[in-house]
């Protein structure tokens, strides 16, 4: 007997528009995509062709409209609200500006990833977020706020909140853009080690030509539409 593993993302079909009657604008037109366990993809195109679009779907950050789309093996189309919020907490999201809490210190801001999983005690999770901050190369930072890191110390300080809670997947869109070259590319080399070391799969939206070598696979997107590779 065989067991057939779901990938953790399958999308065929998806069609996406913002707007309604004369003002539709479709965004996405029939757009499918499987990524692999483990797979670091990247996302590519120019603007406005609908990266970011499908990344928030993926993410469960908003709701379908048209296709299918399997993410950690939960059908999104038709999904609930409350189905949507329990995927996004098996999700780790990382943005271009980090969006870290500004009131809070590094260990208390992927402390709080660790919230939502229960069972951990406070002293648990600060260990625990010690213990990522430590994998970041950020040890010795810990106590501080955002505002008293550099730019590439607090991209860090969100791969590791992204992965604190051993996420089934992480979707990163555009976080080398704020960064000088040197540190992107050690955070995106770090998000790739760690993201490889468990196992999580990376789709990350990018149009930083110097981070292109991480990726297993690159795919590009125009006007809605992923690119035949190749072509
Ligand atoms: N909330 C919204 N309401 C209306 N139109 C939107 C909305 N969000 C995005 N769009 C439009 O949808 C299109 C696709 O946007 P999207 O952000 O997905 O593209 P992108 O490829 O990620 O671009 P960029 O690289 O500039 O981030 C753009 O034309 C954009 O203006």
């Amino acid at each position: 007997m065989h067991t057939i593993t779901e990938p953790p993302v399958a999308l065929r079909d998806i069609t996406y528009a913002f707007g309604e009657g004369e003002l539709r604008r479709p965004v996405l037109r029939q757009v499918a995509l499987e990524v692999a366990p483990g797979e670091i993809v990247l996302l590519t195109g120019p603007s406005g062709s609908g990266k970011t679009t499908l990344l928030t779907l993926i993410g469960a950050l908003r709701a379908m409209q048209e296709g299918s789309a399997r993410v950690l093996g939960h059908e999104l189309a038709g999904a609930s609200e409350t189905a949507r919020v329990a995927l996004r907490q098996r999700i780790g999201f990382i943005f271009q500006n980090h969006n870290l809490l500004g009131f809070l210190t590094a260990r208390q801001n992927v402390a709080m990833a660790l919230e939502m999983q229960g069972g951990l005690t406070e002293r648990e999770r600060l260990q625990r977020a010690d213990a990522l901050l430590d994998s970041v190369g950020l040890a010795e930072h810990t106590e501080k706020l955002p505002a008293h890191l550099s730019g590439g110390q607090r991209q860090r300080v969100a791969v590791a909140r992204a992965l604190a809670a051993d996420p089934g997947l992480v979707l990163a869109d555009e976080p080398t853009a704020a960064l000088d070259k040197q540190s992107g590319q050690e955070v995106v080399h770090l998000l790739r080690d760690l993201a490889k070391k468990r196992g999580a799969p990376i789709l990350l939206v990018t149009h930083d030509p110097r981070i292109l070598d991480i990726a297993d696979r690159i795919i590009s997107m125009e006007d809605g539409r992923i690119v035949p590779a190749g072509g």
